[in-house]
């Protein structure tokens, strides 16, 4: 049995403009100690699915259908309290730009032991401490850097320092949303080995949203392609990444990637750098209008799911293939 089995999970925002479909019909499953990789333009949905998984999306945010289910449990089903019981304990989430959250009056080691105190209150202060200098070790930080305030610590660090918070009460889940935006490469590098250490030696699963599929490919065994909302594509990395098969996920990897292949990248690389239009009707491929692929079933209808193997699929209806 999966830890985490998500299934047609809608998820819609409340607007003066009307409701925005941020997430739509999305459906995977992940094991522990293995890792997924959520990846698409901004704007696409990513941060929506984790703030979902999590419990905590903004007051404006409703899951229209679908399942979470971590274990055994429905998160759907639960009340505020009972959510917020495992939030932290079952699934955390290291939040976009959490680095730059850190409390600058406070010691780092005590931010730390604070977000241990607050789930463990009957830890004493000496037990939270070699909590605190144990998660320190973890993450690489070290021990006599505990009592340092925030502006004490370069990026890489305060980084790990999230993410010990982040471990701090040894869940089953993380998801770490754009884990290492901002970063140097050589640091970037040192983080994604590290949550690949966590996945390998502590078994956790781990969900790792990002703009970047070359951070995603470092991590994760599978690979979620977005876009307007939408799964397009879903993958074992390997599958993704030697045989993209959706338009748009092909001109994702030509950023990244000099594939030894006939297949015309540089167009597609042009239409992906043009704002999103949204013309076509509801249902029908949100990237039609950019598509050099697409003829006029595209903008009309609603496409399927196609099998390309049993781990990987794709939502289009013209599927690439390397001598297109
Ligand atoms: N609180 C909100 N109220 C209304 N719309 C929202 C809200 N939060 C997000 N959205 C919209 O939902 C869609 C998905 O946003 P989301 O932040 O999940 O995307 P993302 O892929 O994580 O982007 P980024 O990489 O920039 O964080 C976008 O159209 C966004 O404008």
């Amino acid at each position: 049995m999966p830890l985490l089995d998500v299934q047609n999970l809608t998820i819609v925002y409340r607007t003066n403009a009307g409701p925005v479909i941020a997430a739509e019909d999305v459906c995977f499953t992940l094991e522990r100690g293995r890792a997924v990789g959520i990846v698409g333009e901004s704007g696409c949905g990513k941060t929506t699915i984790g703030m979902a998984l999590m419990g905590l999306l903004p007051e404006n945010g409703f899951v229209q259908q679908g399942r979470i289910i971590i274990e055994d449990t429905d998160l759907l089903s639960l009340t505020k309290p009972a959510l917020r019981a495992l939030r932290w304990k079952k699934m955390a989430m290291i939040f976009q730009a959490a680095m730059n959250a850190l409390n600058p009056v406070h010691r780092v080691g005590d931010q730390i032991a604070e977000a241990i105190q607050t789930h463990y209150p009957d830890y004493s202060a000496d037990k939270t401490r070699k909590e605190v200098a144990a998660l320190f070790d973890l993450v690489d930080i070290p021990r006599n850097r505990i009592d340092d305030y925030p502006h004490q610590y370069s990026g890489g660090m305060k980084q790990r320092a999230v993410i010990a918070m982040a471990l701090s009460c040894k869940p089953d889940l993380i998801i770490a949303d754009e884990p290492t935006t901002a970063l140097d490469v050589i640091v970037q590098d040192q983080i994604l080995k590290k949550i690949k250490a966590f996945q390998d030696d502590m078994n956790i699963a781990t969900i790792v949203i990002s703009h970047d599929i070359g951070v995603v490919s470092e991590v994760c065994d599978n690979i979620m392609v977005m876009y307007k909302g939408r799964m397009i594509e879903y993958g074992k990395c390997e599958e993704v990444f030697m045989s993209p098969a959706h338009p748009y996920t092909v001109a994702l990897l030509s950023s990244h990637l000099s594939l030894d292949s006939t297949y015309d990248f540089q167009a597609d690389i042009e239409n992906i750098t043009e704002a999103p239009a949204a013309s076509v009707l509801p249902g029908a491929c949100g990237y039609a209008e950019k598509c050099r692929h697409a003829d006029v079933q595209c903008f009309v209808q609603t496409p399927a799911w196609r099998h390309l193997s049993s781990t990987h699929r794709v939502l289009c209806l013209k599927v690439v293939t390397n001598d297109q």
